[in-house]
């Protein structure tokens, strides 16, 4: 799954429960740094972190995690690193469906 946002875009507290399979999510984050907030599997509100999540960064969650809750409240514009040649932010989504 390939998620484009511009300076504008966000993303809701939801969790990727549409798999039959209960291997880890790998997100990759390319072009603009923005705020991932990561939660819990109970509920969309507090308990969460926010991360910030740079052109480049990694993020894996799996096991208990993997149901949490999770959105992206912020996306920083202009921060993408300049020889990348974009404009906003990318997010490259990695499940594996289990059908
Ligand atoms: O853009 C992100 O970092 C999160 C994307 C996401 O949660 C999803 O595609 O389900
Ligand atoms: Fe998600």
């Amino acid at each position: 799954m390939i998620n484009f946002y511009d300076q504008d875009a966000r993303m809701g507290m939801h969790r990727d429960s549409d798999e039959k399979s209960d291997a880890p999510v790998v997100s990759l984050s390319l072009g603009d740094t923005c705020v991932f907030r990561f939660g819990n599997p109970e509920t969309r509100t507090k308990p969460y972190t926010d991360v910030e999540l740079r052109s480049g960064d990694l993020f894996v969650f799996g096991g208990p995690s993997r149901l949490a809750y999770h959105g992206v409240p912020r996306v920083h514009p202009g921060t993408a690193p300049p020889e990348l040649g974009l404009t906003g932010r990318l997010n490259i989504t990695l499940r594996v469906s289990g059908l």
